[in-house]
């Protein structure tokens, strides 16, 4: 912790506070962190001062629009020359460009360390079973209170030099988002609808769709951001035209030297990612595929387990023992609001008689409510 800071007297800036993460952020040092909030944004009426921030935050986090960080990192700073502060602020971003908001960040006396989360704002209390990039860039003071904000994030830390930050997201990101939209423009350009190339779907067809659509119903301007501003994103994409277009030619070829040449090539892409990790991936894929499945499935009950105690599922499950009705699949999720929900897939309809009995017994008891079926409201993980 802090040296003379207790946690609850925390001052945490939030910068961007009314974005999508700024608000996740507010509520998660709030509830979290006991950290009393500076909310700063020009969406907000009473958006606090940037001089208020300089003067009284521990910690500002910058939660702002990748394309306009640095220059709004930049008014931080140029405010912060005119206090004096008896030891320095704790400054972060989750810019999900790091190589310029830290080099402004940087020319201020605070301590330092750039944060891109990789994934949207999540609909969970913490970021558990998310990866989260660390580039420390400037961090004495503040050391343990960042590792507690780190363990209390519960995220997957993975620390990074912010030099190989920016090449890397162009192809973890700028790739990926840039062929979803090629991907979506070419299937648009077919005269049968989405929906009906869905219905002739293969498992890699229907992830990649899943991924796909997440990114067309996204903010959009983060994506041109980071197409834009990551330097790195032209180049990794002319590779990868490079590989389709090689491809092409092969295809152009046709012959059977053509036909070995694609094969090596095929070996080649294996052996360049490894053996394990393709297999590690083949078995992600599987299980995701069977997950998918399972998902996919109407007739699942979505239930809200009233008590969040050790053996409250034992005693919803016993009622399905006692009325002989077997589960086909069972899967929880914690909401954003701190509620669990389980996904429930019986072998029965949910209109047969003996599910109707089990669901009026398991509501009578108080042990849980139907929240609905999973067609109208699908369990997140
Ligand atoms: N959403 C994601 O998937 C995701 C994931 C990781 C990182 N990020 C990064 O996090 C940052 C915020 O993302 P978001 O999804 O919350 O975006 P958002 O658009 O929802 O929020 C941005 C907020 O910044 C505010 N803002 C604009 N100009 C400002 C200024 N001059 N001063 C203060 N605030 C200002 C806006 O009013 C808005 O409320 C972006 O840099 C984004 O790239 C986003
Ligand atoms: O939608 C998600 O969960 C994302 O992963 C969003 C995503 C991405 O698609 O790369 C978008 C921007 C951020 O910089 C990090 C992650």
């Amino acid at each position: 912790m802090n040296k003379g800071k207790k946690a609850n007297a925390m001052n945490i800036a939030i910068v961007g506070a009314a974005g999508a993460f700024g608000r996740w952020f507010t509520a998660f040092f709030q509830r979290e962190m006991s950290a009393q909030i500076l909310a700063h944004d020009p969406a907000l009426t009473d958006s606090v001062s940037i001089e208020h921030i300089v003067r009284e935050a521990d910690v500002l986090l910058f939660c702002t629009p990748t394309r306009h960080s640095t220059a709004i990192i930049e008014q931080f700073v140029q405010a912060s020359k005119a206090v004096v502060r008896e030891q320095p602020a704790l400054w972060l971003d989750i810019t999900s460009i790091k190589s310029a908001p830290i080099q402004a960040m940087k020319q201020s006396d605070a301590e330092v360390v750039g944060l891109h989360p990789m994934c949207a704002a999540p609909s969970a209390p913490t970021m558990r079973g998310k990866v989260m990039i660390v580039c420390r860039e400037r961090l004495h003071h503040w050391q343990s209170w960042f590792e507690h904000f780190l363990a209390t994030l519960q995220a997957e830390i993975l620390e990074l030099p912010v030099a190989r930050h920016d090449p890397l997201m162009a192809q973890i990101q700028g790739v990926v988002h840039a062929s979803a939209i090629a991907q979506a423009l070419q299937i648009g350009a077919l005269p049968e609808s989405a929906e009906q190339l869905w219905a002739l779907r293969s498992p890699a067809y229907a992830l990649s769709q899943a991924s796909i659509g997440r990114i067309l119903r996204s903010n959009a301007a983060i994506y041109q951001d980071i197409q834009f501003d990551n330097v790195y994103v032209q180049d990794a994409l002319r590779g990868y035209i490079a590989q389709l277009q090689h491809l092409v030619d092969l295809l152009e070829q046709g012959d059977e030297t053509a036909r070995q040449q694609w094969r090596q090539h095929f070996d080649l892409a294996a052996e360049k990612l490894g053996a394990t990790y393709c297999e590690q991936q083949h078995q992600q894929f599987e299980q995701l595929s069977c997950l998918l499945s399972d998902l996919a499935e109407p007739e699942d009950l979505i239930l809200h387990l009233h008590s969040d105690r050790p053996g409250a599922l034992r005693e919803l499950l016993q009622i399905f023992e006692q009325q002989q009705l077997n589960l086909r699949s069972i899967h929880s999720a914690r909401q954003l609001d701190g509620r669990v929900l389980f996904r429930i897939g019986l072998e029965q309809a949910r209109s047969n008689a003996v599910v109707q009995s089990a669901l009026r017994q398991i509501q009578q008891q108080g042990l849980a409510t139907l929240v609905s079926t999973s067609r109208s409201a699908p369990v997140q993980s």
